[in-house]
Order: structure tokens, then sequence, then C-alpha cells
């Protein structure tokens, strides 16, 4: 008899009696496949087959992508049930390999390709896609910047893959309800254009002018195509993530966010509320005078110290207060008012209260600012070096210290050297997974400050409100719920986010919430929704949750 290997229940042990939605697929007919092959035999052979590939990480991801082709549903069964271990393999870090190898390891398609060339027609293209009308969800990729991987073209199309896989996971989505897209608009990365494989256009990439040509000319037709799909922004390269993201998100006829902005931004704020507390504890410090000092000054470092405002602002600070609590350091020094030519997304932060010698280096600059919190968004691997994280130390009996930078290979810094620099009083989450580390005989966990933990459950909310927009509110407050969502078990051991096997129910939290939001805000067009109190809201997200279906015991 076979035994149950996965249910609802078991994955997340509160969704008893709930439908489980999947259209079952075809099995191949009697006499295909060996007489004692059932799902539970084949959930096992395949975990084996997994693991017995030891220490290489492509090669899993390659098994595991294959599998998604071949059996859809145990590939999810599996992701959930073992999300510790399967995320960092479809995800960050392994992700970044498979970006790096794409055009080497490619092997079937996965989403939408639109180039360059498709300008004029984008439309025919966006058809061929097989569920039009299932859409609900996008990644898109223009491939510019590829965690911090840079230019990396075509090659960047299993970001789109992985985040979405993590919509399915995370928050229900159904598989056929999301779309993978690639744009490519050329690529600057000599490495690629010398690569006899590369897949995508051997060319540089196109100007402003005719890039915003063929963005508006895609975003029509995407809305055209898909009515009812909402778009996610995913590593364009700095300037044009902001400028999209303005051009769009109030104007698009289909709601548009930025992941790497606003995703990364509701992440660190969840995160930092409960390091803030905690540190606060330790300090005796009021909340309002918490200091951060970021590293980093692109998309992701802006978009976070612009929600981590929020912070202050919610205490009761002012605009102009919350902002004063924030410095940032890019690869030229600490960024201020009056350096020449600064970029146009490093004004708004550029402090206007220092006038001495540009400060440059990151002590100087730590005992100039004298943070309680260090966030790193630079892609500088180790750029935390242990004598700037003593230095926190010495400032702070708690200090925060956040390493964001993608894939672990360029984290700022490691979490067992920023246990022993600290010894073990350090706040950390990292944007890669580190495993948990034992330090004079007592086990500590790192946090994830990963995006990750939020863009599911907005997505969620987005569509089941069916969203005309998605709104600030709705982003701050995903980050609220998610700060919120923590266990009291999970505050005994230290933990700023919860659990990554809690991720389905968290996401459920956070749909919920988004779509009290949108409605708030009148940007909801779900209207049976609005009947709904809270608790009904997260049984509905529940509810529409999808789950791979379950081997009958
Ligand atoms: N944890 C998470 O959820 C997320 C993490 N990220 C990571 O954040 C990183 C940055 O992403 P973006 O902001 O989009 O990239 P970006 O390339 O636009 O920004 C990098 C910033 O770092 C600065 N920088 C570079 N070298 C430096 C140095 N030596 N010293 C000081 N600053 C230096 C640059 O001046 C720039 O301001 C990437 O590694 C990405 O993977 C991005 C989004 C989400
Ligand atoms: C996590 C993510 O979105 C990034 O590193 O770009
Ligand atoms: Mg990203």
């Amino acid at each position: 008899m076979p035994t149950r290997i996965l249910t609802p229940e078991y994955v997340n042990g509160i969704f008893k009696g709930l439908k489980i939605s999947p259209e079952p697929k075809a099995e191949p007919a009697h006499g295909l496949t060996p007489p004692a092959l059932n799902k539970s035999i084949q959930y096992k052979r395949c975990m084996l087959q997994l693991r017995s590939k030891g220490d290489r990480p492509l090669e899993k991801y390659i098994f595991l992508s294959s599998l998604k082709q071949y059996d859809e549903e145990m590939f999810y069964a599996i992701l959930m049930a073992n999300m510790p271990e399967i995320c960092p393999l479809i995800y960050t870090p392994t992700v970044g390999d498979a970006c790096l190898n794409f055009s080497h390891i490619y092997r079937k398609p996965e989403g939408l390709y639109v180039s360059i060339e498709d300008k004029g027609s984008i439309k025919n293209v966006l058809r061929v896609w097989p569920h039009k009308d299932k859409a609900r969800i996008t990644v898109v990729t223009d491939g510019s910047r590829i965690l911090g991987l840079g230019d990396l073209g075509v090659n960047g199309m299993p970001i789109s893959i992985g985040k979405l896989s993590l919509y399915i996971a995370g928050a229900g989505f159904k598989p056929e309800s999301t779309l993978p897209i690639c744009l490519d608009l050329g690529t600057n990365n000599a490495k690629n254009l010398d690569d006899p494989l590369y897949l995508g256009l051997r060319r540089k990439r196109v100007d402003d002018k005719e890039m915003d040509e063929f963005m508006d000319e895609f975003m029509h037709a995407m809305a055209e195509v898909f009515p009812n799909i909402l778009v996610q922004f995913e590593d364009f390269s700095t300037d044009h993530a902001f400028h999209y993201l303005e051009r769009y998100q109030n104007t698009a006829k289909v709601p548009v966010f930025n992941d790497d902005i606003q995703g990364t931004g509701a992440v660190v704020l969840s995160g930092f509320v409960n390091a803030a507390k905690l540190s606060s504890e330790a300090s005796g410090r009021d909340l309002t005078d918490h200091r951060v000092l970021f590293l980093g000054a692109g998309s992701a470092g802006v978009g976070v110290a612009k929600q981590v405002m929020s912070f202050f602002t919610l205490q009761g600070l002012s605009e102009e207060e919350a902002k004063s609590r924030i410095w940032f350091i890019d690869s030229q020094g600490m960024i201020t008012a009056d350096r020449p030519k600064l970029q146009a997304h490093k004004i708004y932060f550029a402090r206007k209260d220092y006038s001495g010698p540009p400060l440059k280096n990151l002590l100087d600059i730590i005992d100039y600012v004298k943070p309680t919190a260090l966030v790193g968004l630079s892609t500088m691997r180790g750029a935390f070096t242990k004598e700037a994280v003593e230095k926190m130390a010495e400032l702070n009996p708690r200090p925060i210290i956040f390493p964001l930078s993608n894939p672990v290979s360029l984290s700022e810094c490691e979490f067992k050297d920023a246990i022993e620099w600290t010894d073990g009083k350090v706040i950390f989450a990292s944007g890669s997974p580190f495993l948990p580390y034992t330090y004079k005989g007592k086990e500590y966990y790192p946090g994830q400050g990963n995006n990750m933990y939020v863009f599911p459950g907005i997505g969620f909310g987005g569509v089941l409100s069916k969203c005309k927009h998605v709104t600030p509110s709705m982003v701050e407050n995903a980050s609220l719920a998610l700060a919120e969502s923590l266990t009291q078990e999970e505050r005994d051991m230290g933990l700023i986010y919860p659990k990554l096997t809690r991720v389905r129910e968290v996401s459920m939290q956070i749909a919920a919430r988004v779509i009290h939001v949108a409605q708030e805000e009148h940007v909801d067009r779900n209207a049976p929704l609005r009947h709904m109190d809270d608790e009904h809201l997260l049984e509905f997200a529940r509810k529409r949750s999808w789950y791979p279906r379950v081997p009958s015991s």
C-alpha cells in the first residue's frame, strides 16, 4: 500500500479539509511503467537521485529543472516538503550559477523570450504562450543586473523561472498561471558576446530611447494579451529599474511592482522592525534613535532605505527626521550633497549636514556615523571586514548586520565570521542562506533577508483582490504582516524572520493584508471580497492556494 508522502497538513499543519485544486494530468497508460512504480516510490527515488549528486549544486539544479518539466507536481511536492534544502538550489545562490551557464545547460522552453527584433509585433510573440487565459503572474527581467552578477543578457531567464517557482510553492499560485519572461535587448557582456553558444541576440544593448519605445509596446501588449496578469519587474539595471517602476506603476493597464526596489524594501523593513526591538532591548536606546548605514546605493539599497524610513515615520518622526537616520556609501565613499554629478536616485539621501573632507573608508564612516545597523547591498564580497564588524560591536551591545548581496559568493560577510567577531551578539540577516553555526556551545540561526518572503504574498494578494495597481501601502503592509508573523518559538530562537518551512502560511497572512489594504485604497476590483473581514480574507486566500496532488494512501 503506498504511504502518504505529502498532504497539505504535512506541509503546513493547519489546512485540514481544504480542497486540493490541480487539474489531473494524464498518467502513463498501464503497461508503460514498471508495475511497482507509484508516487510514493517516485518521490523517494527523486530525493535519492537528487542527493546522490552530493556537493554539485548546478547538477542538482539541472535535475530539478528536468523533474519540473517531466512531473511538475512531484517537483512542487518535493520543493514544499524540503524548502530549506531545495530553495538554495532553485533560487539564490545556485540560480546564479544556472544563469551564468544558461546558454550551455538550456534544454526546453519554459517561458517567453521577447527580443528587440520583435519590436512592432510584440503582441504576436506574447500570443504564442499556451495558457493565455490562465496567466495571472509574470516575472519579467531584461537580464541587465542578475543578482550581483551584472549584465547576463538572455542568460537571466532562470531568475524569472526561479522566482515563479517560489510564487507557486510559497503562495500557491497554480503552475499554469505563472509566466516567466526574458526581454532580450542585447547585452554589453563581452563574455556572452564571445561565447559561440550564447543563446541571446549577438548585439550590444539598445539605447534608452529605443528601450522606452520597446517597453511601452511591451506593456501595452501585455495588458491586451494577458488582461488579468500582475507584472513583477526583476533585475533590471538600477536606472531602468527606477525609471520603469515610475513610468508604469500608476499608468499601466495591469498592476506592476519592482521586486528589487519594493520587495527587498519590504523584506528588510520587516527584519529591521524585529531587529531594532532586540537591539534596543539590549542598549536601552529609543527606537527612533537607530542609525542605519547602507553600503551600496543601487536599486536595492535605495529601495530598502525608502522603506526603512517608514520604520521611523511609524514611530511618529517626520519624513525629514526619518531621512536623517540614514546614511549611504557607494563606490566613491559617503554620499554627500556636495558631490558633483550625483546620480538621480542618490540625491534624496545625500547628506547635507557633512562638510569635512570626503569620507571614503568604511571604518572612518562608521566612526563618524556611529550606526546601530549596517546594511550591505553593494555586491562587494567581504566588504564588512573584521575591523568593521568589531567596531559595530564596540558601538552597540547588539549590532544589526545585514549583508544582503546575492549570491552567497558576493555576501558582504559570512554568518560564522559575524558571530565570532561580535562574540555572538550580532543580529544577522543575509540575502542568501547560511547554515546555523555553533559558537561556544550555543547554536545560532541566521536570518535570510530575501524578498522571497514577501513577493509571493504581495502577488497573491494583488491577484486575488484583482487590484488595478500595487500601491506603496500594500507593499508596506506586506512588510508589517511579515514582521508580525513570527511565532513565540521563533522569537525565543532569536529569529527576525519566520522559518522558511512556514513560508506558505506567512504568504497567506501577507496576501490577506494586501487584499485588505487594496480595498481600503479602492484599487481592488474583486467586489465580493469587500464583505469579508480579515479572518475570512485569510481563509479565502488559503482556499485559493494550490497544492500538488497528494498521493493517496
Ligand atoms: N536580499 C535581497 O532580497 C536582495 C538582494 N539584492 C542584492 O543587492 C545587490 C545590489 O543590487 P542593486 O542595488 O540592484 O545593484 P547596483 O549595481 O545597482 O548597486 C550596487 C551599489 O553598490 C555600490 N558599490 C559597488 N562597489 C562598492 C564598493 N566597493 N564600496 C561601496 N559601494 C560599492 C555601487 O556604487 C552601487 O551603489 C546585488 O548583489 C543583489 O543581488 C538585490 C535585491 C534583493
Ligand atoms: C533576491 C534578488 O531579487 C536579487 O538579489 O536581485
Ligand atoms: Mg532581484
